[in-house]
């Protein structure tokens, strides 16, 4: 048995990342809280896939101290390592699929490696059911990822990142390249799987319809740290003016109108039945 959540499952302290010359992240703080979605947002290249790279050990930072689900990361043995990684599932950018393999034998890679002792038809049940989980087809687990949109490529990845029933996933970017009605799909897929499953999401996200839709708290990176965390109003509250340009420029506000349309026709909905 896996311990159970702490309160704070991510817990980053000091983290100091440099590549050569060039730091990215100097004295990061940020601590995710059991259960929530947060979003992790920033302009390009402010670290945030270094960031999260970081917490899940492939990244070794210059400096600090980050703990998931109460083991530390940069001190971990690598039995202990192994444990850890059983926990979490992530999907990177792109989906990162195995292309020889159909979707189905990408979401048993992580359970072959895992649990060896599996039988090949319960892993391959397994898999299909993530497959079903992640919101495709049955018959898309004997695809092969070439052979599927861009939407779907993205869901396999998730599938494969639910394989091991992680308490913990992380995505980055999930919805770019998606169109609005699939990237919505997505989001609610997301926000779903979180409600179901009880996990703890960190998303990476450009995508301001994702943070007013599903994240319940915002990080946000610049000048090489996390320099807000919080609500979208708690983050329009404060003065920095990229958080200003990023919430109040046009797509921000687009976003947030967007938003409010849909809760205004959930309230009419609801008052005419
Ligand atoms: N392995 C690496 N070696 C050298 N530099 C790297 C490496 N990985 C990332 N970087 C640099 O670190 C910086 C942060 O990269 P990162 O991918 O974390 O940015 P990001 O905030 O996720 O950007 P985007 O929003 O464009 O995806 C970039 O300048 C990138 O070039």
């Amino acid at each position: 048995m896996s311990d159970p959540v702490p309160e704070y499952p991510i817990i980053v302290e000091g983290l100091v990342n440099r590549f050569g010359s060039f730091t990215i992240h100097q004295d990061l703080d940020l601590k995710v809280r059991r259960g929530e979605i947060i979003g992790v947002v920033g302009g390009s290249g402010t670290g945030k896939s270094v960031l999260m790279r970081s917490i899940i050990g492939l990244q070794i930072p210059a400096e600090g101290s980050i703990e998931v689900l109460g083991h530390s990361i940069t001190e971990a043995e690598d039995d202990e390592d192994i444990d850890i990684r059983s926990r979490w599932g992530v999907l990177f950018q792109g989906g990162a699929l195995f292309s020889t393999l159909t979707v189905g034998e990408n979401v048993e890679v992580p359970l072959k490696q895992f649990y060896p002792e599996l039988s090949d038809e319960l892993r391959q049940e397994i898999a299909r059911f993530k497959v079903q989980l992640s919101g495709l087809p049955e018959e898309a687990a004997y695809k092969y990822p070439s052979e599927l949109s861009g939407g779907m490529k993205k869901r396999a990845g998730l599938a494969r990142a639910l394989a091991l029933d992680p308490e913990l996933l992380f995505l980055d970017e999930p919805t770019a390249g998606l169109d609005p009605i699939g990237a919505a799909a997505f989001d609610r897929l997301t926000r779903e799987l979180k409600e179901t499953l009880g996990l703890t999401v960190f998303l990476i996200t450009h995508d301001l319809d994702t943070l007013y839709e599903i994240c319940d708290r915002v990080a946000v990176l610049a000048d090489k740290q996390v320099i807000a965390v919080g609500t979208i109003p708690e983050l329009l509250a404060t003065d920095h003016p990229w958080i200003q340009e990023y919430f109040n420029g046009p797509r921000g506000r687009n976003a947030k109108d967007s938003q409010d349309r849909v809760k205004g026709m959930d309230k009419l909905s609801a008052g005419s039945s």
